[in-house]
């Protein structure tokens, strides 16, 4: 299910970018994901450096990593405000700055720190941009309703298929105890609607359509960054 078709460095080149947005005293929300990974390291090194920053860690993975690299660590609910959060994405629309994301089933408490920062910026590779959203939608659910969800998504259009483990027999649980069902729709001609539909559907705990919510995309090149301001 991970998208992964970009490059280290153009990864790396475009949470450098993002990360030059980081300033002394903020409270910043680490996203999750290989891209990500980059700028929690890059920010580890100017906390090194002597930078006075929180973070609020969107996942497990982030956490630990976070903690690796020295950055003291808030919790969502210690923190008054999130100046910037920077968080990777599976697929972003260049038109409109729409996001497929939960590529590492953390869309859940991504969707909270990313839509409470004053500013949320982006940091993908060219392999997740496109005109159009096509990529299949994540949608986190209550383990006790994954079929009354599939039929609801099925009912939508879609098709969903239960994520399963690589090194676990059975399904992907997430880091609230929650299941994925990863639902192929097609192209996406109006994910605002769909994530209206998706929000509404009982047994849904978040799905991986982040529409509005981008101020800035950073997309790492082979030799710079492109900037997408939707
Ligand atoms: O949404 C996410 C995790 O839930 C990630 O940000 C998304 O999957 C992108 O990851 P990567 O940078 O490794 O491609």
């Amino acid at each position: 299910m991970k998208t992964t078709g970009g490059t280290d460095a153009q990864k790396r080149r475009a949470a450098t970018a993002a990360v030059e947005a980081v300033e002394d005293g903020m409270v910043v929300g680490l996203g999750t994901g290989s891209t990500t990974a980059f700028a929690i390291r890059a920010i580890g090194d100017l906390v090194a450096d002597g930078l006075d920053v929180r973070g609020v860690p969107t996942s497990f993975a982030a956490r630990e990593l976070a903690r690796e690299c020295g950055i003291p660590l808030a919790d969502l609910d210690e923190v008054d405000a999130i100046d910037l959060a920077i968080d990777g994405a599976d697929q972003v629309a260049t038109t409109d700055g729409a996001l497929v994301k939960g590529g590492g089933a953390a869309h859940a408490r991504e969707k909270v720190v990313d839509a409470f920062a004053d500013r949320f910026l982006v940091v993908a590779d060219p392999s997740k941009t496109a005109e159009t959203l096509s990529h299949p939608v994540p949608v986190e659910v209550l383990p006790s309703a994954r079929s009354t969800v599939a039929a609801a998504v099925s009912a939508l259009g879609g098709d969903p298929t239960l994520r399963r483990a690589e090194k676990k027999d059975g399904p992907v649980v997430t880091d609230n105890g929650n299941l994925v069902l990863d639902c192929e729709f097609g192209t996406i001609d109006d994910p605002d609607a769909l994530a209206t539909s998706l929000s509404r559907t009982p047994g849904t705990v978040e799905h991986g359509l982040f529409v509005g919510l981008a101020e800035t995309v950073y997309v790492g090149t082979d030799d710079g960054v492109d900037v997408i301001e939707p």
